[in-house]
């Protein structure tokens, strides 16, 4: 079946099923409220208060089936290259585990499991010396993934490092960033795949300056020549990444160095454990109880099928309060595109605007909007069962809004006073891990990944390269002159704000 008449069917269902109320929906079948969810180990998820019924579920997961996904999964974990217009495989998962028995990606494992002992050697290294924090130099998927998982499991009290990062080529990042540290008490990390990113190389020169001493200098990168040449930096202080890893899907290699710094490298393979029984579960489960091919077909029915133009993601617990920030790019760096696989246009829409935050915060700043507003924005709420904090009574408080927003944006609350009616209908998935652990987050991270391929598959995408990325850095690389007063701008419009900077 081909994807657009894929969309053309689904419209179709749409029109059967999209335009009953969503409380009604749930009202005549009472028991989606359990036959909607699925437990996959730490990973709850509940779909039971999505805009479509159990016909429409079995269509698309029909449509999964005619798109081939499970032989498209097979040929992701097997490393084929999935990634045809840089003609590369896309093997993170081979970052975290073996399931595969081809070759290729048993290689990549070996590779992987080279680097994992490296990186054990740097932390041993590190921990024998008088270090105590660590800056982290990197930008997009070498910072956003660290970044989210080194705040979601460092714990209340810091363990042998601190660990900070650095992405941003504003210097007012780096001049607030150290001037609270010691020089002599701080390595610092470049992670950059293409060691070619402007923003780290910039922000690279200034750590080194800073330092003082290239003895605590590190690079992870799958140019590591480059990356040598460029900082003076020995082989023993060089880790390999490779080209078979997207950016956006590193973080299961030594780009996850500053993860293992902060909550120790046994931790860090427990982080990659959870990753791996996820992608167990997605490569050997049906599509009708898979939870990322369920996630995906969500994603699908609610952007294809309904219209909507963008998707929340609303953690329900402080630790994952960067959550949505790097689902921004794994998703819609991954998604966002409008020519298929072999160059033709896209038959519909593709990702919509992928955007989020923290619960309670959230209900204080944009939930007006989303309860009364005239967009309705599909929302993933995310939870956490098992409080680490010592307040129970916060917790509770946490757990009653997470259960009241998704209940209210679904049923809304008829009024006499139009001011005060809600609509409701909003669809809503609930996650809820059992605790927030390495485990449990790798897990998680892992199931949106799979997502994210199986919503690409559905599309006939490529959810590997990112050449939308490229014209931005290449004009500004023109402009940087002109900024010196050296040249001028040819747009007009740029011309004039030149002027403005240059003062
Ligand atoms: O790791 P690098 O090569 O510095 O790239 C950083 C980021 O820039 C991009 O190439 C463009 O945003 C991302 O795909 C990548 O994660």
């Amino acid at each position: 079946m081909s994807d657009d008449v894929r969309l053309h069917e689904l419209r179709a269902e749409v029109g059967r099923v999209g335009i009953t109320p969503l409380a009604q929906l749930i009202a005549a079948d009472p028991a989606r409220a359990a036959d909607f969810a699925l437990q996959v180990w730490p990973v709850y998820a509940s779909f039971a208060r999505q805009r479509y019924d159990r016909a429409a579920l079995d269509w698309l997961f029909r449509a999964a089936a005619a798109a081939h996904s499970e032989r498209r999964l097979r040929a992701l974990f097997d490393g084929e290259t999935v990634n045809v217009t840089e003609g590369r495989a896309a093997l993170h998962t081979a970052l975290r585990g073996d399931l595969s028995a081809s070759d290729t990606a048993r290689a990549a494992h070996r590779q992987a499991l080279e680097a994992r002992s490296r990186m054990r050697a740097v932390i041993e290294t590190l921990t024998a010396s008088e270090v105590t924090d660590i800056v982290s130099v990197g930008i997009g998927g070498s910072d956003l993934g660290p970044r989210l998982a080194v705040d979601a499991l460092s714990g209340a009290t810091p363990g042998r490092f601190r660990v900070h990062f650095l992405s941003n080529v504003d210097g007012h990042a780096a001049q607030r960033l150290l001037a609270g540290l010691d020089p002599k008490r701080t390595a610092a990390l470049l992670i950059s795949k293409t060691f070619g990113t402007q923003e780290t190389l910039l922000n690279g020169a200034i750590l080194r300056d800073w330092l003082g001493d290239a003895s605590r200098l590190y690079a992870i990168s799958a140019n590591v020549e480059r990356a040598g040449a460029a900082f003076g930096i020995p082989p023993e202080r060089l880790l390999p990444m490779w080209d078979w890893v997207g950016g956006r899907y590193s973080l299961w290699s030594a780009v996850g160095l500053p993860i293992a710094l902060a909550i120790g490298m046994d931790a860090f393979e427990d982080f990659l454990a959870g990753a791996a029984q996820m992608d167990a579960h997605v490569l050997e489960t049906p599509l009708p109880r898979n939870l990322a091919a369920w996630h995906a077909l969500t994603a699908v029915w609610n952007r294809n099928g309904l219209g909507y133009a963008t998707q929340a993601v609303l953690a329900y617990d402080d630790r994952l309060k960067l959550l949505s920030n790097y689902l921004q790019q794994l998703v819609m760096e991954s998604l966002g595109k409008s020519v298929r696989l072999d160059g033709s246009a896209v038959a519909g829409d593709t990702v919509p605007v992928w955007w989020g935050g923290v619960g309670t915060d959230t209900q204080h700043s944009f939930f007006q909007a989303l309860h009364q507003g005239t967009s309705i924005v599909p929302a993933d709420f995310i939870g956490v069962v098992r409080a680490d904090a010592p307040y129970p009574q916060n917790h509770r408080a946490l757990h009653a809004n997470l259960l009241a927003q998704t209940e209210a944006f679904a049923n809304g609350q008829a009024s006499d006073d139009p001011h005060r009616a809600y609509a409701g209908g909003r669809p809503s998935t609930t996650i809820l891990l059992d605790a927030l652990t390495p485990q449990s987050l790798g897990a998680l991270l892992a199931m949106y990944e799979h997502s994210v391929y199986l919503q690409s598959v559905f599309w006939g995408i490529n959810a590997f390269d990112q050449f939308g990325v490229e014209l931005g850095k290449q004009v500004a690389n023109k402009l940087l002159p002109a900024l010196a007063g050296d040249a001028e701008a040819d747009d007009p419009v740029t011309r004039e704000l030149l002027r403005k900077l240059r003062g």
